[in-house]
């Protein structure tokens, strides 16, 4: 208690899903709405990607990526109004989102090292996050919040997730998109560390249907449901 005015407890909400489910735009604008910090943390996977990309590490060697992931610094800034990340004092908000790393990151992200490594990253953000944080990615539920207040589970077809995705990437073909989207989703689903997974605990939502305006608020009452010990 502060001034004799109970002080809120921080919440803590995992958005978890497959590739272009919506966990970033809902969970940034979700945080947005309640006052809360973001992480998104496919982007840290996708920093220390770049990191070794741009470093000359053999992405088919997973020895030679444990050996080097706990080098570089990623900082993530957790403000919904203005997310950032940087490898090593560098901003990579755009580097990150290039074919390249987006083609490797399921890599990079499979090896037990980088896992570790970038969990504990997410794990001290979480606890620094003053009012709560929503924390989206695919192993959020299940392995690095797993007394999460809320675990939500997002899902949508591949036809509407790769007509998003195309939509973004102007011009791009949106059947090349689907598979692309597949063989990541593939990729993350069958690693035999921290895989994409539903927590069994979590909400599943089901987006196809839905716009993105929708999505949120259905998050937003779950979230303040929660608050009020619904
Ligand atoms: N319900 C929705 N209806 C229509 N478009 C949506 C919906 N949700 C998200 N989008 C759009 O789909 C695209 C992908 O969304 P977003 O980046 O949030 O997905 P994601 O699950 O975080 O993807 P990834 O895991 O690949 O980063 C964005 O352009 C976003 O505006
Ligand atoms: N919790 C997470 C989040 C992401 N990944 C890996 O990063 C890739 C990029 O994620 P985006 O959300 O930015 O598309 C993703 O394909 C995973 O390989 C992860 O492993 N765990």
């Amino acid at each position: 208690m502060e001034n004799g005015a109970p002080t809120a407890k921080p919440v803590i909400v995992a958005i978890d899903g497959p590739s272009g489910t919506g966990k970033s735009s809902t969970s940034r604008a979700v945080a947005a709405q309640l006052g809360l910090s973001y992480l998104d943390t496919g982007a840290q996977y996708r920093a220390i990607t770049w990191w070794m990309v741009t470093n000359g590490i053999d992405l088919e060697d997973p020895t030679a990526i444990a050996a080097v992931a706990g080098k570089p610094e990623i900082i993530s800034g957790t403000d919904p109004a203005g997310p950032t990340i940087t490898v090593d004092g560098v901003d990579v908000a755009g580097p990150i989102r290039t074919q390249e790393v987006t083609s490797s990151v399921s890599a990079v992200s499979a090896v037990p090292e980088v896992r570790t490594r970038i969990t504990e990253l997410q794990r001290s953000l979480a606890v620094a996050a003053e009012r709560g944080i929503v924390v989206e990615g695919r192993d959020i539920g299940t392995t690095v919040l797993p007394d999460a207040d809320l675990k939500i589970f997002l899902t949508a077809s591949p036809e509407a997730r790769a007509a998003r995705r195309s939509g973004e990437l102007k011009g791009a073909d949106v059947n090349a998109t689907r598979e692309a989207l597949i063989k990541r989703d593939a990729a993350d689903s069958s690693r035999k560390t921290s895989p994409l997974a539903k927590a069994g605990d979590a909400v599943e939502v089901d987006t196809t249907e839905l716009t993105l305006a929708q999505v949120i608020e259905c998050v937003v009452t779950l979230v303040e449901e929660k608050r009020a010990g619904k």
